[in-house]
């Protein structure tokens, strides 16, 4: 067996701030994401166009610096073309960005009414608690497509964590409404519900130069996530968005000069029709608030001075089997998993995603390494048995490295862990035990496995071989299986791993 203690463990200074990002993890994990938010540049002129040719060229003719850029900060960048809105019985179409003297956006605020709100059962128009106009939806028309741009998958990823992966949000619009300078505004309120199945509301700004103040604030549990959407007539055109559960308070702040013009779309619940379109670039990381945990945790002189590896281990499951599934990750990521993802992606760190088997044992000081079947699996602790007895409760235990002659030295030595819920907490495993019954089934002589041995390891036993779902390592091949795995490389004494 090769071993080898890799003394990396995280030093007393480090341990507070991981014990900090830790603690924001495990909050973000238990409350999920409520809110969620980005920006997409509109394209205005021919050469915006262009220019998005020019990069694909310069990418083709250097596939290599595609390879290496894709790790780290790799999709493009998608973009919207104007967005046009007819209002009823006018035939010319108004275009945003518009300038707020222009007669078709004129002729639309005169069309808009003052908007209300619900309370106690009855819509009420009181502009000490909300100052805005609306357009019904029988109003006007508009182009806007929040799922072709991508929006509507990010929300599905970040705001539906729990969910299985066939199930997602439709949005549907509701309202066009605008916030006026001076003193357009919505105070604090939670949403009246339109359905049953309504699980949030998105909110589109659509890009028009406001400035001062007309911030949206969402608020759960003692949180609050504060977007800012003024644009100055300097900015270049951009779509801004925000989407948050249904009981989240919100309010917008006060308009100060200029007109913020929003679609509104109520997000109900519904069937996933397929896969994911991998357009987190519409997302704004900077805004989680794992984002700014993280900042915390890199900026701090004293963190990992020595160096050492740091791995969060997954909080949902993924299908470690389907190589199919492997290459759309990290597209597919849900919830916290994405969203650290995400944060980790904006803070330029390399990552990596790997599966990761964990044995029970107190001693977590070697990982080893075995290449199979071109996917990397990682094993950490001494012990890695199998219980063979297929059917009963106790069998007999076979060393699981018998099996792997090619083991390899400990490729990423001691990892300090994070278990969003504690250890044991991952009710996803059995997931994770399916992929090893796979790679065992694929690589082990037929004589020595039958194919129901994911019965047989158990993972509450202290001899047998627990998995936990991931830890993270990102690898731009989809042949390589997944890990987590986060570094500095501009301050080469912190490295973390993830
Ligand atoms: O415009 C916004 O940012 C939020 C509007 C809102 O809260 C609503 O329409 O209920
Ligand atoms: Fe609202």
């Amino acid at each position: 067996m090769a071993t080898q203690g890799v003394p990396t463990t995280a030093d007393p200074a480090s341990e507070q701030l991981i014990e900090n990002f830790a603690g924001t993890f495990s909050a973000v994990s238990k409350s999920a994401m409520f809110a969620c938010g980005g920006s997409i540049p509109v394209t205005t002129s021919a050469s915006d166009a262009s220019d998005g040719r020019q990069e694909n060229k310069h990418k083709e003719d250097n596939p290599d610096i595609e390879t290496k850029e894709s790790n780290v900060q790799a999709d493009h960048v998608r973009s919207s073309p104007p967005i046009c809105i007819r209002l009823e019985g006018c035939g010319k179409a108004l275009l945003f960005p518009t300038g707020e003297q222009s007669s078709l956006f004129q002729q639309l605020i005169s069309a808009t009414e003052p908007a209300s709100f619900g309370y106690q059962g009855r819509d009420v128009i009181d502009e000490t608690y909300r100052k805005a106009t609306k357009l019904d939806t029988s109003q006007f028309l508009t182009d806007f497509d929040p799922h072709g741009l991508g929006i509507v998958e990010i929300i599905n990823q970040l705001l539906l964590p729990s969910v299985e992966l066939h199930r997602g949000v439709r949005a549907e619009l509701y309202k066009l409404n605008v916030y006026s300078g001076p003193s357009g505004h919505f105070k604090a309120h939670v949403d009246t519900p339109r359905s049953n199945g309504q699980v949030g509301s998105l909110v589109v700004a659509l890009p028009m130069h406001f400035q001062g103040g007309g911030d949206l604030l969402v608020r759960h549990e003692g949180e609050t996530v504060r977007f800012d959407w003024s644009q100055g007539d300097q900015d270049e055109p951009t779509i801004k968005w925000a989407a948050f559960y249904s009981d989240c308070e919100h309010e917008v702040e006060e308009v100060k000069s200029g007109h913020r013009v929003t679609l509104t779309y109520n997000l109900y619940l519904a069937q996933r029709p397929g896969l994911l379109t991998g357009s987190s670039t519409a997302m704004d990381a900077t805004q989680l608030p794992l984002y700014l945990s993280l900042a915390d945790l890199l900026g701090c002189p004293d963190f990992m001075t020595a160096g050492g590896k740091l791995g969060v281990v997954c909080s949902h499951a993924y299908p470690h089997t389907n190589d199919k599934m492997h290459s759309l990750l990290p597209d597919m990521l849900k919830g916290v998993d994405m969203a650290l993802y995400e944060a980790a992606k904006a803070h330029k760190l390399q990552y990596d995603l790997i599966t990761c088997l964990d044995s029970d044992e107190e001693d977590y000081s070697e990982v080893y390494r075995e290449t199979l079947g071109g996917k990397d699996l990682y094993f950490r602790g001494t012990q890695q048995w199998l219980d063979t007895d297929e059917g009963g409760d106790d069998g007999d235990s076979i060393d699981f490295r018998s099996y792997f002659p090619n083991l390899q030295t400990p490729h990423y030595g001691t990892v300090t862990w994070i278990y969003p819920g504690g250890p044991g907490a991952n009710s996803e495993q059995s997931l994770a035990y399916m992929h090893i019954r796979s790679q065992c089934s694929a690589h082990m002589a037929a004589d020595k496995f039958d194919h129901n041995y994911s019965t047989v390891i158990r993972p509450q036993t202290r001899s047998c071989i627990r998995i936990w779902h991931c830890c993270w390592r990102f690898h731009p091949s989809p042949n390589v299986v997944h890990h987590l795995w986060l570094s500095r490389p501009h301050i080469p004494t912190a490295r973390i791993s993830i």
